[in-house]
């Protein structure tokens, strides 16, 4: 039960990774702010969650089935909370997908939509309208960089991630009418189940259709860089949900909030060139023809990239 101070606030996919840090960080609040709903599509796995909830479990933080996959569950998740008041939605389920395009099933790719694009919608539909009613309200959505700038091999997973940065960029301009805040949150690479599944779908697939160049090049030059990558720049859940806690208790929040200072000057070159050509060929020349050297372009690249788009950041401290 939630008391009438506190924000009530409902998270998406808490079994694992940055959800579960997300329900736990505000469960646990200080000065207790918020009760937390958090949701997963099958309860089985709640132990994780409720080990580290603590204390928390059945004073600020309550569980609920939700799969941002089903209509009827979404609804009758909402329609479960005391007024279908939420305060804070925070759409965190999301499912990755690397690999040849060539290799990839048309279903695969609709199931990823399904997911990181229309999970989210879902919510929001649900959610939306008893918000404008209130005239207040907070979304958050957990996008991610592949949303602002494109990775080579996650052409599907990037593609639903800038599907949901277009999305919420109209949506936001309403909602401001209403008093309605609309958030992304933009991770770069964190260690979760996310990187994990990520591995081991690798290890387990065979890649048919793509041609053996094509394989050698996912397998052989992208897969240690992307290893590499997260070696170096890997942020912890933990980090994200600070960042998340900080855009939630702003008191002017910004719409897109970046997580990862280090990652930033690879947004950047983006906004250095419009046509797109820096990006495209930067990509290019640090996964061919740098490889393992990589570490030190990423360094250049930050002292290259001008301070002020550095700290464009929200510290995870
Ligand atoms: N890890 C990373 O490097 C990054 C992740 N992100 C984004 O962060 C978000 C969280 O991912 P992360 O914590 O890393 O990964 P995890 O795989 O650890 O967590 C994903 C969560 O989403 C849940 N989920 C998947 N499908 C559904 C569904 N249909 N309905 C409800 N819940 C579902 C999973 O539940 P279940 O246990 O049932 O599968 C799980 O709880 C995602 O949106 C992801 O795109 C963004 C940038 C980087
Ligand atoms: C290989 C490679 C890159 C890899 C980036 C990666 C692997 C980013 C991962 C982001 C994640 C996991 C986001 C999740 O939503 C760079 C740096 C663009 C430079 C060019 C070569």
């Amino acid at each position: 039960m939630s008391s009438p101070v506190q924000k009530v606030v409902l998270i998406t996919g808490c079994s694992s990774g940055i959800g579960l840090r997300m329900a736990v960080m505000l469960a646990n609040d200080e000065q207790k702010r918020y009760h937390v709903i958090a949701t997963m599509r099958d309860l089985k796995r709640k132990d994780k969650l409720l080990e580290a909830a603590g204390e928390a479990y059945g004073k600020t933080l309550s569980l609920a089935v939700l799969d941002v996959c089903s209509d009827d569950s979404v609804k009758q998740c909402i329609d479960g909370i005391k007024d279908r008041h939420v305060d804070v939605l925070i759409n965190n389920a999301g499912i990755g997908l690397v690999g040849p395009l060539e290799s990839i099933r048309v279903e695969e790719m609709k199931s990823v939509f399904e997911t990181n694009f229309f999970g989210v919608i879902r919510m929001v539909k649900e959610v939306m309208p008893d918000m404008k009613r209130r005239r207040g309200g907070h979304i958050i959505v957990v996008s991610s960089v592949m949303g602002l700038q494109g990775v080579v091999f996650n052409d599907i997973y990037s593609a639903s991630k800038f599907a949901m940065e277009g999305f919420c960029e109209c949506l936001a301009v309403q909602l401001l009418k209403f008093n309605v805040t609309l958030s992304m949150i933009e991770p770069g690479p964190v260690h979760t189940e996310f990187e994990a599944k990520m591995i081991q779908d690798v290890r387990e697939k065979e890649y048919p259709g793509a041609d053996p160049d094509t394989v050698h090049y996912f397998k052989n030059v992208y897969l240690p860089s992307s290893v590499d990558i997260f070696e170096t720049l890997g942020q912890t859940p933990d980090d994200i949900a600070r960042c998340t806690k900080k855009v939630i208790e702003a008191s002017n929040p910004r719409f897109r909030n970046l997580t990862n200072p280090r990652y930033t000057p690879i947004i950047a070159l983006k906004y250095a060139d419009e046509t797109g050509g820096l990006s495209v060929h930067a990509f290019y020349h640090m996964l061919f023809n740098l490889g393992p050297l990589m570490h030190i372009s990423m360094k250049a690249m930050r002292y290259m990239t001008c301070g002020c788009l550095r700290n464009r950041a929200v510290a995870p401290t």
